[in-house]
């Protein structure tokens, strides 16, 4: 599990941190490792230009004493001198070693650009002359290394209010910061190089928590060797109407793929009809009236994807949500409870997915604002609603109250396509019903999606059914396709052993 925090849990850690060690042992250990890695993107440090952009705090010591040590091994370093003020002893040190303090102009001629100006000390949108300093160092071309946040970018929520450094790789000290692996933040970030300065012991419980290959290696579940279909889990689909029969069958494929041990789907007859011929293995029940009666017993439901929202949708919907089993809720599934929030009256968990415009109607919130602080509205409608929420989009999020937000780093823009959320529903789906929670099927689902999208796409479009055929493929690639032993395996044989 890779851990992230805010600046103010930073902040409190390198307090405790610095009490403890010679003043100016950190700067030095956060310079170090910065100049290591914009010593590795000039490749020839010696006579390479570098231009500083330095702010009047601790990010621009930092930058400076980083410019230090790449003035000594010979780089030509410039320093744009940004703030009122300068931390001295850094400017003192930088210049000793040969480093100038420059005009501006400098940066049309740099190799490379460091980006100084602040770091968790900002607040708000970039003050002038800081706003057209990071304009200008945008444009150049020239890559750029942000230290510890890319300046413009909110280190705590990865919120951006104005202008912002597009940084090749940000260089960040001694824990991650939230707004790294958070849009809008994230994408500003580039490649993300963690230096260690020894904060490790000093850090409280993390604000967000991302999972790695290893963890979902340990969480995905596997057949133990007595399994049934039944044991495995069973997922109940109540997905597709005649309008949209497609959002049924992308559903299905997700479910069966991401191994569930069974799925029943409950539909009319143009979707059933789509989903009996993409899916042989699925059992299907042919609904002539909004009920579940008939279908059969389930460990887990997923409500929503092309439902439609008329009132035999709201029926359904219903009678899914009065089970006892946890129910995933999606797309028609959320319209129809942002009508009638009666329908979340329940006590087996419930998993929402929204999209930003989804959630949007789900809380009464503006789209835009959702997708400019995913994370205070994530967290705000897992709250408010009392479930668990994975909001979908660039970076997706998974919130439950009282648990770090999980926030989730696979995927690929390539997703961004219609229905490849309906395939995501069915693995989150498939999940739950194995027995995992709201919380480890939403953001395990996340993860492997990710993951598939990535392989199904490789590096071209993808359309949804190529996600959902991946995803056995990315599960391989976590488990190294290790399976339970068969008894084949596991009987020593005499004849071997002699
Ligand atoms: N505190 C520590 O122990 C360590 C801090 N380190 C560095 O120090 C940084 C934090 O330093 P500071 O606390 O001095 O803060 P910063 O250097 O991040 O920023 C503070 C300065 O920026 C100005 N500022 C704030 N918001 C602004 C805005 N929107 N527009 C223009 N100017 C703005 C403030 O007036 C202040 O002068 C970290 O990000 C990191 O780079 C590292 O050296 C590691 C150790
Ligand atoms: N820019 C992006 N980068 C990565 N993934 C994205 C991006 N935009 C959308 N996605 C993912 O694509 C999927 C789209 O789902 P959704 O919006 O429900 O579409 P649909 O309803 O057509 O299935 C989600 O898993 C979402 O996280
Ligand atoms: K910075």
């Amino acid at each position: 599990m890779r851990t992230a925090y805010t600046a103010d849990q930073i902040r409190g850690a390198e307090h405790e941190l610095m009490a403890r060690l010679p003043e100016g042992t950190l700067m030095q250990r956060a310079a170090s490792g910065l100049a290591a890695v914009c010593a590795g993107l000039l490749g020839a440090v010696y006579g390479g230009r570098v231009v500083l952009l330095v702010g009047s705090g601790d990010n621009g010591g930092d930058a400076l004493y980083a410019g230090r040590l790449l003035a000594r091994r010979g780089a030509r370093v410039g320093a744009v001198l940004a703030g009122s003020r300068t931390h001295e002893a850094g400017l003192a040190a930088f210049v000793r070693a040969g480093g100038r303090v420059v005009d501006r102009a400098a940066l049309e001629e740099a190799d490379l650009i460091v980006d100084g100006l602040v770091g968790i000390g900002a607040s708000g949108a970039l003050r002038e002359p800081y706003r057209e300093l990071v304009e200008e160092a945008n444009a150049i071309g020239a890559p750029i290394v942000a230290v510890d946040v890319p300046s413009g970018v909110d280190a705590s929520t990865g919120q951006v209010g104005g202008a912002a450094v597009h940084a090749t790789v940000t260089v960040t000290m001694g824990a991650y910061k939230t707004g790294l692996l958070v849009d809008p933040g994230a994408a500003h970030t580039g490649v993300l190089e963690l230096v260690d300065i020894g904060l490790g012991s000093y850090l409280p419980d993390p604000d967000v928590a991302v999972l790695t290959r290893g963890d979902l290696d340990l969480m995905l579940p596997r057949p133990g060797q007595e399994t049934d279909k039944y044991r495995r889990g069973v997922l109940g689909v109540a997905a597709g109407s005649d309008l949209y029969t497609g959002a049924a069958v992308l559903a299905v494929g997700g479910a069966l793929r991401a191994g569930a041990g069974m799925v029943r789907y409950a539909g009319t007859e143009p979707p059933v009809t789509q989903v009996r011929a993409h899916w042989p293995e699925a059992v299907i029940t042919l609904l002539d009236r909004p009920s579940i009666e008939n279908v059969g017993r389930v460990q887990a439901w997923v409500l929503g994807p092309g439902l439609g929202t008329g009132d035999w949708a709201h029926e359904l919907a219903a009678g899914v949500l009065a089970s006892d089993v946890p129910v995933l809720i999606d797309a028609d599934g959320l319209t129809l409870v942002a009508k009638d929030k009666e329908l979340l009256r329940r006590s087996a968990p419930v998993l929402i997915t929204p999209h930003a415009g989804e959630l949007a109607r789900l809380i009464g919130a503006d789209r835009g604002d959702i997708e400019a602080a995913r994370l205070k509205y994530v967290r705000a409608a897992a709250a408010e609603l009392g479930v668990t929420v994975l909001l979908k989009g660039s970076t997706t999020v998974v919130a439950e109250d009282s648990r770090p937000t999980r926030v989730n780093v696979t995927g690929t823009p390539w997703l961004a396509s219609g229905g490849t959320g309906d395939v995501l529903s069915g693995m989150a789906g498939a999940l739950l019903a194995q027995g995992l929670s709201c919380y480890d099927a939403a953001s395990c689902g996340a993860y492997l999606h990710g993951l598939a999208g990535r392989r199904a796409a490789g590096g071209a479009p993808l359309a949804a059914a190529d996600v959902a055929a991946a995803v056995p493929d990315a599960i391989r690639s976590i488990t190294g396709g290790s399976t339970t032993a068969t008894r084949d395996e596991t009987i020593r044989h005499e004849d071997r052993r002699r």
